[in-house]
């Protein structure tokens, strides 16, 4: 079964427009819970636009489903993961800056410092994974690093879609390869949509996680929270 694990950034952006609580974070997650969601996914960026640190302490003890935590591993990040003990840490290379994530790792060249990193999660017991293109050697040295998982970027995957889904998925079906011929799980993510998830899943049905904010909040904004999540938890059937 393919878990898909719903990104609440977007719900946070929402309620810090006004300052106040509402729409509330914890409640959405748990009733994102409620309505059939595998997981949720939190980006705490370090001027914490969306999600605050505090956020992430809020929703740990609350949540029943796998909390998954993604961000750029500086030494507060690490410190917050540690504390909190999520199921699963994603390190993506965001600078503090950055719009959104826009690539995955060069897990070559950064060898020597994911190797500290995901050494210090997985002997907290959190399980890891590490945000990749679909280049093959990329997610050779993130199984050299010692990650458990990668998460694909599918940006690119959902910008090709329109013009020719062959093409598009062809990239990723040989980087999902590689990574379950290297024992590595596999999780997906980043412009994933209702338009083009299925087609996603159905070439790579063994992909262990989905993570997926942007498209499903405002796909929630027409068809509700409750229908919106069955109709993804239908395109991974
Ligand atoms: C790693 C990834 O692709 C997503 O988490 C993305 O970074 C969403 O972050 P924003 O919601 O801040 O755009
Ligand atoms: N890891 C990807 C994620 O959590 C959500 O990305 P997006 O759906 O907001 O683009």
């Amino acid at each position: 079964m393919t878990k898909l694990s719903v990104n609440i950034n977007k719900v946070a952006t929402l309620r810090n427009a006004r300052g106040g609580e509402v729409p509330n974070v914890v409640k959405v997650a748990l009733d994102c819970e409620n309505f059939g969601a595998d997981g949720i996914t939190v980006h705490p960026r370090p001027d914490e636009r969306h999600i605050r640190r505090s956020d992430v302490y809020d929703l740990r003890p609350l949540l029943r489903t796998e909390f998954n935590i993604e961000g750029y591993p500086a030494p507060e990040f690490i410190d917050l993961v540690l504390k909190v003990k999520p199921h699963q840490v994603t390190l993506v290379p965001d600078s503090p800056t950055q719009l959104t994530s826009n690539s995955g790792w060069d897990t070559k060249n950064n060898l020597e410092f994911l190797t500290e990193v995901l050494d210090t999660f997985n002997n907290a017991g959190i399980r890891t994974s590490v945000f990749v293109s679909t280049d093959v050697e990329m997610i050779e040295y993130a199984a050299k690093a010692g990650a458990d998982r990668v998460e694909l970027y599918t940006e690119p995957y959902a910008t090709a879609f329109p013009k020719g889904r062959e093409a598009a998925v062809a990239p990723f079906v040989e980087a999902a390869k590689m990574a379950r011929s290297l024992g590595l799980g596999l999780n997906a993510g980043h412009d994933l949509s209702l338009e083009n998830l299925n087609y996603f899943y159905t070439n790579i049905p063994w992909l262990d996680e989905v993570s997926i904010g942007h498209a499903l909040i405002s796909d929630a904004l027409y068809l509700g929270l409750e229908r919106t999540i069955q109709e993804y938890k239908n395109c991974l059937r």
